[in-house]
């Protein structure tokens, strides 16, 4: 749903975030059992998320506790997912926030750490990016790529739940925004949890 938050709503959840990310080590890139490190850096809401589980804790960090999930946002992701989908019930109760600076990418996966099939509501701010939306057999075509832009939601659910998906590139901006984010994109992706 292309411009879904207007533009008051896109300063409020960046201010927001850059709150969620102040503190040392909040804003962190996960390590992957590889050896490799992811290229977007993430905080988590409600339950603090590290490859491939959660935790109430930042156990791949200092070991504190994860920030709470605020109803504020669970407002927002239930009146997201009823635009979307028509549905009225809908509880999140984890948020991750990621940051991409201009070189950063998420390579094709499935969210199936929760314990849950509700939907994932997902809100764009700052840089367009490509967004991947695969097939839920493999991470392979066929796929669509959609461009997301600042104040775009996408929510997937259903049959898509489980599809694989991706952002292979951000992309430059074009035309300022005055949401207080000079540089870079963010995403928010509601999901519940089950737990
Ligand atoms: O940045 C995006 O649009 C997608 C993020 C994502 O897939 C995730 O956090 O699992
Ligand atoms: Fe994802």
């Amino acid at each position: 749903m292309p411009d879904w938050l207007d533009e008051n709503a896109q300063r409020e959840l960046v201010t927001a975030c850059r709150d969620w990310a102040s503190g040392p080590g909040r804003l962190r890139s996960a390590r992957l059992p590889n050896g490799g490190v992811m290229s977007v850096r993430t905080v988590c809401l409600g339950w603090h998320w590290y490859p491939y589980r959660y935790s109430r804790h930042l156990d791949d960090g200092d070991g504190s506790p994860v920030l709470p999930f605020p109803g504020w946002l669970a407002d927002l992701g239930r009146r997201a997912a009823g635009d979307a989908l028509g549905v009225t019930r809908y509880e999140p109760d984890i948020a991750l926030v990621n940051f991409y600076d201009e070189d950063a990418r998420m390579g094709m996966h499935q969210d199936k750490d929760e314990a849950s099939d509700e939907p994932v509501v997902s809100f764009s701010l700052g840089d367009p990016c490509v967004f991947r939306f695969g097939n839920t057999e493999h991470r392979n075509r066929p796929w669509t790529d959609v461009d997301l832009r600042s104040g775009d939601l996408f929510v997937f659910g259903g049959p898509s739940r489980f599809a694989y998906h991706g952002v292979p590139k951000t992309l430059p901006r074009e035309e300022p925004l005055e949401i207080g984010l000079p540089e870079g994109r963010l995403n928010i992706t509601l999901r519940v949890s089950g737990f």
